[in-house]
């Protein structure tokens, strides 16, 4: 496939992914299911690849975000339950009903769209649709108990939808202040009170609420970052069980050289060397996702901290060494090395960001190894 002839590489541990699911199915209550999100790609993981290790670990199915995620899996032969959790325009409704797909319902304009669409459908199968309410998020679904109301009586006056889920999601979840989790829980039961009947899947739970608020997760846990080995909050909750990280970042020196004092090193001649140095070039850049703002961060090399030198070009980038290394040596960008390790976070932090945004940030060209 593109990509796979350098030596830069995403290294994707499977039995990571395994086992992260594996602890959550075991702890999470009885009579509860998994869901693993593998949208963006699976958080730039392999969306196919982790939905295939999320199921040895007890997932029962998949969210994604957008269609074109739901269909990549089915046609990767994944045969789950899949819910889409945005919005999916009306028009594309046979394609619902070809991939056997189930879809967020968060407005009651895009539902009577619907119920009209699917009238003029042959194959009448009915479609599968979570309500979603937006308790606090802010984003899409039904803010009252009286539109959650109307809508659940208008999915129930017909035979062309599945009721199949009620769902909702926490803004602040992994957060240690819990008034804004217990507003929203609030809210949703509030919602929850005045249904008759409720649908197979009552679901509320990110990583976040499965780790830190057990007690509340529905019968379905929506199972993202946790999966993928990295805390939901970042440094501001400790892990509740181990959680191992899934990806790792590797590549090898493709020069090195001694230069004297006073040599000017990449774009724009940001740095100097201040006397005899030792330079490593690595063949990655920002075009991989591997961003400029990383410039004076520090990789691996034989266990010890080399920092980025110079900017970050599109394909490359340059660091500085202890000492003389030879061309072929391993870089560690993400990962173990010697004893020593550079984290997801570590690499979120000097961006100032957050660790899932630098996983869906590396990109096409970044070559995915599974093992
Ligand atoms: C509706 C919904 N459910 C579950 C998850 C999984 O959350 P987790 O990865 O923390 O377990 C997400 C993640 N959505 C996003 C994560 O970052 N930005 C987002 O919009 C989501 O949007």
């Amino acid at each position: 496939a593109v990509g796979w002839h350098r030596p830069t590489k995403l290294v994707i541990d499977t039995q990571a992914i395994k086992e992260n699911v594996g602890n959550e199915v075991k702890r999470m209550p009885q009579g509860t299911e998994l869901f693993a999100v593998v949208k963006a790609n699976g958080y730039g993981h392999g969306a196919v690849q982790t939905a295939r290790a999320a199921i040895e670990g007890g997932a029962t199915g998949f969210c994604v975000a957008i269609l074109d995620e739901a269909i990549e899996l089915r046609e990767a032969g994944i045969t789950e339950p899949i819910l889409i959790l945005s919005v999916v325009d009306v028009s594309y409704i046979d394609l619902l009903l070809k991939y056997d797909l189930s879809v967020t319902v968060a407005t009651q304009e895009w539902l009577e769209q619907a119920i009209e669409q699917l009238k003029y459908i042959e194959t009448p199968t009915p479609l599968k649709i979570h309500i979603k309410v937006d308790t606090g998020m802010g984003r899409i679904g039904f803010t009252t108990p009286e539109a959650v109301k109307q809508t659940v009586d208008l999915v129930q006056s017909t035979n062309v939808l599945i009721w199949e889920g009620l769902f909702t999601h926490f803004s602040t979840a992994d957060e240690k202040d819990l008034r804004y989790f217990e507003k929203q829980t609030h809210r949703f039961q509030t919602i929850l009170a005045v249904l008759v009947d409720l649908p197979k899947y009552v679901h509320v739970s990110n990583s976040a609420t499965a780790l830190w608020h057990p007690e509340n997760v529905g019968n379905m846990i929506r199972f993202g970052i946790a999966m993928y080995g990295l805390n939901p909050s970042g440094h501001a909750l400790p892990e509740t069980y181990p959680l191992k990280p899934a990806l790792s970042l590797v590549s090898k020196l493709i020069q090195v050289k001694e230069l004297s004092a006073g040599e000017g090193i990449g774009y724009g001649n940001t740095y100097t060397t201040t006397e005899k140095e030792w330079i490593g070039t690595v063949p990655i850049g920002y075009a991989d996702g591997w961003l400029r703002h990383l410039q004076g961060f520090s990789v691996l090399v034989n266990g010890e901290r080399c920092e980025i030198v110079g900017r970050i070009c599109m394909d490359q980038c340059m660091i500085r060494l202890p000492k003389k290394t030879a061309i072929g040596t391993q870089v560690t960008l993400i990962g173990h090395d010697h004893g020593e390790e550079i984290t997801m976070q570590m690499v979120a932090d000097k961006l100032e960001t957050i660790h899932y945004e630098v996983a869906c940030t590396f990109s096409e060209r970044m070559p995915r190894e599974y093992k």
